[in-house]
C-alpha cells in the first residue's frame, strides 16, 4: 500500500521508526521500494552524489523534476519527497508556490522538502495551503554553505540550541508533516523530538529521532568525496561495482567474454551462402 503523511503521523505516535533514504533514478528507487524503506527522498544531494559538484548551490528546478520523475516511476509504496533547490523558494512566497507545484505535477512527488527554519516559514505556510505535504529542514541546511563556511554540526552553543528548538516548533505550527535535523547533537535533536507532534527525520542527529535518512550511495559505500562522522556503510557496492568493471575489462581484453553463452546464432547454411 502506498505510504502517505498518514503513515508518518502514525508512526509518531505509535514510536515506529521511519526510514528514508535518498535516490536519484529509476532503478535504485525500484530496488530500495522492494526493500520495504517507508519514503524516498530525491535529495538536491544529487549534485554531488550524481552531476559531480562540490556543494548543491548549482542544482537546478529540472534536474530535480528529471530525476524526481524517475524516481517517482519506480517508487510503488514508498512516499516520494523531492527536495527544492537553491533559490526555487527562498527568493519569495510566489516562487515557492510555483515550484513546489512544478515538483507535483511535473515531477510526480508526494510530498517537497526545503531547507530552513523561521525564515521560510511563510513558504511552508503557503504551499502547505496549496495542498502540498513539506517536509521541513533545519539544523545544518546545506545550500546555505557559503553563509556558513563549510559543514559543522549545528546547535552546539545555549542561542544556537533555542534558535534550533524556536525553528523546529515554527516550522510545525507553519505546517510541516515532518522536519529533518541534519548534524544535531543526539541530546538536542531527542529535546526537540519531544517537544513536537511531527516526527523528526535524523541525519546526524543520534538515535532519539522519530526516523532516519541517509544518501544512499554513502550508506552503500559508492560516494568518497567526503565521509561524514554519522555514515555508516551498510554494504561495500562501490568496492562491488568496481570488481565487477575490472572483471568486464579483464574477459573482453583477454578474448573470454562474450562466449557462446551470450550470443545470437544464425543457421551454417544461411551464413555459408554469403562467404
Ligand atoms: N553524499 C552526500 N552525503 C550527504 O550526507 C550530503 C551530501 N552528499 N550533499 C549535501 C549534504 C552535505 N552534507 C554534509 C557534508 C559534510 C559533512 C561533514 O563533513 N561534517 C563534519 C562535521 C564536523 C563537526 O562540525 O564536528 C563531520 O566530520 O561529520 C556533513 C554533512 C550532508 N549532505
Ligand atoms: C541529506 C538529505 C537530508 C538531503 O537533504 C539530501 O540528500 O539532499
Ligand atoms: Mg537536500
Amino acid at each position: 500500500m502506498k505510504k502517505t503523511v498518514t503513515t508518518f503521523a502514525k508512526a509518531k505516535a505509535s514510536g515506529e521508526k521511519l526510514t528514508m533514504l535518498t535516490a536519484y533514478d529509476y532503478s535504485t528507487a525500484k530496488l530500495m521500494d522492494e526493500a520495504g524503506v517507508d519514503s524516498i527522498l530525491v535529495g538536491d544531494s544529487l549534485g554531488n552524489v550524481v552531476l559531480g559538484y562540490e556543494d548543491t548551490v548549482s542544482v537546478t528546478m529540472e534536474d530535480m523534476i528529471h530525476h524526481g520523475a524517475a524516481v517517482a516511476r519506480g517508487a510503488k509504496e514508498a512516499l516520494v519527497v523531492i527536495d527544492m533547490p537553491f533559490m526555487s523558494y527562498q527568493t519569495s512566497v510566489y516562487d515557492a508556490v510555483v515550484n513546489a507545484g512544478r515538483l507535483m505535477k511535473e515531477g510526480r512527488a508526494n510530498a517537497v522538502k526545503l531547507e530552513g527554519g523561521v525564515e521560510v516559514a511563510p513558504q511552508i505556510k503557503a504551499i502547505t495551503q496549496a495542498g502540498i505535504p513539506v517536509c521541513a529542514h533545519i539544523g545544518l541546511t546545506p545550500q546555505s554553505i557559503n553563509a556558513f563556511g563549510g559543514f559543522k554540526v549545528q546547535g552546539k552553543t545555549e542561542a544556537a540550541a533555542q534558535k534550533l528548538i524556536d525553528d523546529a516548533l515554527v516550522v510545525q505550527d507553519a505546517g510541516a508533516f515532518a522536519v529533518v535535523l541534519e548534524c544535531v547533537p543526539e541530546k538536542l535533536a531527542t529535546l526537540v523530538t519531544e517537544k513536537l507532534d511531527i516526527p523528526t527525520i535524523g541525519i546526524g542527529a543520534g538515535n532519539g529521532c522519530d526516523g532516519q535518512v541517509l544518501v544512499y550511495a554513502d550508506m552503500l559505500g559508492m560516494f568518497s568525496d567526503f565521509t561524514p562522522k554519522f555514515v555508516k556503510r551498510f554494504a561495500e557496492t562501490g568496492a562491488m561495482m568496481k570488481q565487477g568493471f575490472e572483471q568486464y575489462i579483464k574477459e573482453v581484453k583477454e578474448g573470454t567474454y562474450p562466449s557462446a553463452e551470450h550470443t545470437y546464432a544464425i543457421a551454417d547454411d544461411v551464413i555459408e551462402k554469403l562467404y
